[in-house]
């Protein structure tokens, strides 16, 4: 059947309150799902929880047959996330970033060669490549961010508001180059407002609303559910 990864069932508590409730769907190869919904229903926490950073109260969350719970170090092989705010390492440079990234992942010099190049031109950052995230633009770091999540070849690709803070042209390398990924096998979740993306760009969708899936499809089904409700 081809599914990447499996969210069965998951339920968060933040602080007695109970933040998602019975989360399921799945997201198949060379398939892009949108997660939808209003301010504060959920999308970020579920983010969070898919990518190991929040804890669950319940369920289970598997990418490519690895549980979050019991192969984590596999689990987290498996993925790269972008979140919607920049999380740099003042420390490093936008150089030594990608290579943290290169590292961790295993990607061979070759590629990482020929991503670094095609990346930086496309996000237009051959110049800030030895500077540090001090000395770059809200939007640049987001671009470096984006570039590091990129580099390596995972099944599963998380982004939080990929569009936020990208210009025009950033926007629509990004969109490029995520279709190409998801030609290419990869399966991508991201969270996006831009209801136009949606459209554009992603083959299923969910929808949450106060913490529930409250539906999920076929994006041919959200524009009828967005015509009828407007
Ligand atoms: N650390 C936290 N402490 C307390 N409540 C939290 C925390 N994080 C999230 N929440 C609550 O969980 C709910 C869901 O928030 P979340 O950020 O997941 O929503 P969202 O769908 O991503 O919203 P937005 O579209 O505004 O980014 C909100 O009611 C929020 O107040």
């Amino acid at each position: 059947m081809g599914v990447v990864l499996d969210v069965k069932n998951c339920s968060v508590d933040i602080q007695k309150e109970k933040i998602l409730q019975d989360i399921s769907f799945h997201v198949k190869r060379n398939e892009i799902m949108a997660l939808v919904g209003h301010n504060g229903a959920g999308k970020s926490t579920l983010m969070k929880t898919m990518i190991g950073s929040r804890e669950k109260n319940g369920g289970t969350l598997s990418i490519a047959g690895h549980d979050q719970d019991k192969h984590y170090k596999g689990y987290k092989r498996h993925f790269t996330y972008i979140p919607e705010e920049p999380l740099l390492f003042n420390e490093l440079t936008v150089y030594h970033h990608f290579k943290l990234y290169q590292k961790s992942y295993g990607v061979p010099e070759d590629v990482f060669a020929s991503r670094i190049q095609t990346y930086t031109e496309g996000f237009e950052l051959k110049e800030k490549l030895d500077e540090y995230p001090e000395a770059l633009s809200k939007g640049m770091r987001q671009k470096v961010q984006t570039i590091c999540a990129l580099i390596p070849d995972v099944p599963v690709l998380f982004i939080d508001e990929p569009f936020m803070g990208l210009d025009v042209y950033a926007g629509r390398f990004l969109e490029e180059e995520l279709v190409r990924k998801k030609t290419e096998g990869a399966s991508i979740v991201l969270t996006t407002h831009q209801l136009d993306k949606v459209s554009e760009l992603a083959d299923r969708y969910v929808m949450l609303v106060e913490g529930k899936v409250s539906s999920s499809g076929d994006v041919s089904e959200f524009h009828e559910l967005k015509r009828r409700s407007t």
